[in-house]
């Protein structure tokens, strides 16, 4: 069997009043794979879960085969980008970029290269010298992805990456997403909230409904009736619907 870039394992996590809870599933090798669900249903939980933020979480989180919690941070190989991009305000695009290559301690040389061929890859090589507080919402996003894509993960999870951008940008930038996952070698798992979107750019889809992975779909099946009421009403679905 071809191995797994992600494979969730009965994962709890308590945070709170909140649950993630028994979620299992998987995500292969540079599949692009979409979470869908309602605000607060966990979303986040499990995007922070999957990089191994929680040392508190119950079951298993696997990359390549092996547990993330048992992975050093500076290995891990997981891009993660915030819906807020989570840019360091201070630096400049190009220090933003050159980060994550400098913790791990590769020479000046090494970063100037990579830097220079991310930023042509993402077309942001005109505002390396610039701060984030003065580029556009498509701009902080092509950074925070270089920044992350850099790095060369095996995989990329990412925040309702789409849902602060306008309808012209977002179109680019989902272009953009079908690039990167032919271009780099890495598995992508995205949140949204927009079945369209999840429709457009995911093979797979899982739904999530009050900490639970309620269902995995194949995207075209997205819309077929559901043995399950809640995920019914949550589509739109009737019973007799034909798709
Ligand atoms: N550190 C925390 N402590 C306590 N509760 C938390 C913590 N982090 C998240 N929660 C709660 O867990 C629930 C799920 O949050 P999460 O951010 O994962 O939802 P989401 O599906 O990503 O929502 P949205 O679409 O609005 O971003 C929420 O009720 C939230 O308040």
């Amino acid at each position: 069997m071809m191995g797994s870039a992600i494979e969730v394992k009965r994962l709890f996590l308590k945070m709170g009043d909140f649950q993630l809870k028994n979620i299992s599933f998987d995500i292969h090798p540079k599949e692009i794979f979409a979470i869908l669900g309602k605000t607060g249903a966990g979303k986040t939980l499990l995007l922070e879960s999957i990089a191994g933020f929680y040392r508190s979480m119950e079951g298993g989180i696997f990359l390549e085969g092996k547990n993330v919690l048992d992975i050093p941070l500076t290995e891990r190989k997981i891009g993660f980008v915030y819906q807020d991009y989570g840019l360091f305000p201070h630096m400049t695009v190009r220090k933003n970029i050159s980060y994550g290559l400098k913790m791990q301690k590769k020479s000046k040389k090494e970063i100037a290269e990579k830097v220079g061929h991310m930023a042509e890859i993402m077309s942001i090589s005109h505002i390396l010298e610039q701060y984030p507080d003065t580029l556009s919402g498509g701009e902080k996003q092509r950074t925070a992805l270089a920044r992350s894509l850099v790095l060369n993960p095996g995989v990329l999870l990412l925040d309702e990456p789409f849902s602060a951008l306008d309808p012209v940008t977002k179109a680019a930038m989902y272009k953009e997403l079908l690039k990167i996952n032919e271009q780099f070698d890495c598995a992508i798992l995205f949140v949204t909230h927009d079945f369209t979107e999840a429709q457009k750019l995911a093979r797979r889809i899982g739904i999530m409904d009050k900490g639970c992975l309620k269902a995995v779909r194949n995207s075209v099946e997205l819309f077929d009736y559901y043995q399950n009421d809640e995920l019914n009403q949550f589509f739109g679905i009737m019973k007799g619907d034909c798709v």
